[in-house]
């Protein structure tokens, strides 16, 4: 009698409202084409999520094989990446105890990711549990060379663009109002109505993830000094100057997300050059930022990666890492009864 191949098996989880759809492949034998990944994630037809995480193992490691909502693939995913690490633990994959590591491998390159006690202001009650991803440099691409319109905020804007090795094109606004005003689509911008579509001059050629960010003037409460920093517990510099962004995103292939984790990477050197270039004394200039998006909060430490060279100009590191910490949620096992 003929057997019908195994269905893979699938999950959705979230980090911070980034929501995923994670089929486990471990061999690698799933031949995941866009057109598939496009109707899983179509949300009236499918399952509904911003993108999918193929779980599967590259010469013994690991590897997180990520695709955008329309199927598009993409280098890097900053929530998939904690949420990637949740599941592995879940799945009794891994065995990974908080305070232990795991090097993950992934399109834009290996990822060391800690597993640290979610921090106070964190709403992790079930888990307890928050994953701190170490994201590897980020690399300018552009400061000043691409101005941006977003549909309900009035003015033009001269966007920062940073690789996380992803592309992004980072604004800043000036209050949470005016972030409120912003309308974005919920498909990928090229497929938006023109009406509602977010415009960049020059247009990017491979597309690109827009940060729209507020920089609040307080920590939110109860992340203020004295609260035991996520980032201290592995190294990160006691007394380090904290700042606090609001932040919305336009994701390239699929639209406005409640969260994007290298946006927030990308989103806090930002922050930290705008800061640095506003004069501000170097000891005062934030390089942890919490950043609250619609769909939760996240914490970038960009320590030692602003850098001013011998000229005063403001430059990046190309060695010192960005951080990223912040939670990973299991939602349900999904059984496909069409697709
Ligand atoms: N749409 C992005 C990838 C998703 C990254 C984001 N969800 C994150 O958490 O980093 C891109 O095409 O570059």
């Amino acid at each position: 009698m003929e057997h019908e191949p195994a269905r893979p098996r699938m999950w959705k989880a979230h980090g911070t409202g980034n929501h995923f759809i994670l089929i486990d492949d471990p061999e690698g034998a799933l031949d995941l084409t866009a057109q598939m990944v496009a109707r899983l994630c179509d949300v009236r037809t499918g399952i509904g999520a911003d993108g999918v995480i193929r779980v599967m193992q590259r010469e013994g490691v690991w590897f997180m094989d990520y695709r955008n909502a329309d199927g598009s693939i993409a280098e890097m995913c900053g929530n998939g990446v904690r949420v990637f690490v949740d599941h592995l633990r879940r799945r009794g994959f891994v065995d990974l105890q908080v305070g232990e590591s795991l090097t993950i491998d992934t399109r834009g390159g290996t990822r060391k990711v800690d597993v640290i006690s979610a921090p106070a202001f964190g709403d992790d009650a079930e888990s307890g549990v928050w994953y701190r991803v170490n994201m590897g440099p980020a690399v300018l691409s552009g400061l000043g060379d691409m101005n941006v319109q977003v549909v309900g905020v009035p003015g033009t804007f001269s966007a920062t663009r940073i690789a996380m090795p992803n592309p992004h094109a980072v604004i800043v606004l000036d209050s949470a109002e005016t972030l409120r005003g912003a309308i974005l689509p919920t498909v990928d911008n090229d497929e938006a109505p023109a009406p509602i579509r977010a415009t960049y001059t020059p247009a990017p050629e491979a597309g690109v993830n827009l940060e729209m960010i507020v920089r609040e003037a307080n920590m939110p409460e109860p992340a203020d000094a004295s609260q035991p920093s996520v980032l201290s517990q592995d190294g990160g510099e006691a007394g380090t100057a904290r700042g606090h962004l609001l932040m919305r995103v336009l994701e390239r292939g699929v639209g406005e997300t409640a969260s994007c984790g290298t946006g927030c990477c990308a989103a806090a050197v930002a922050a930290t050059m705008a800061a640095s270039a506003s004069g501000d004394e170097a000891d005062a200039v934030p390089t942890s930022w919490v950043i609250d998006i619609p769909g939760g909060r996240v914490v970038v430490d960009c320590e030692g990666v602003v850098e001013r060279d011998a000229d005063g100009h403001i430059r990046l590191s190309p060695d010192t890492p960005v951080y990223l910490s912040g939670p990973a949620t299991p939602v349900a096992e999904i059984i496909l009864s069409a697709l």
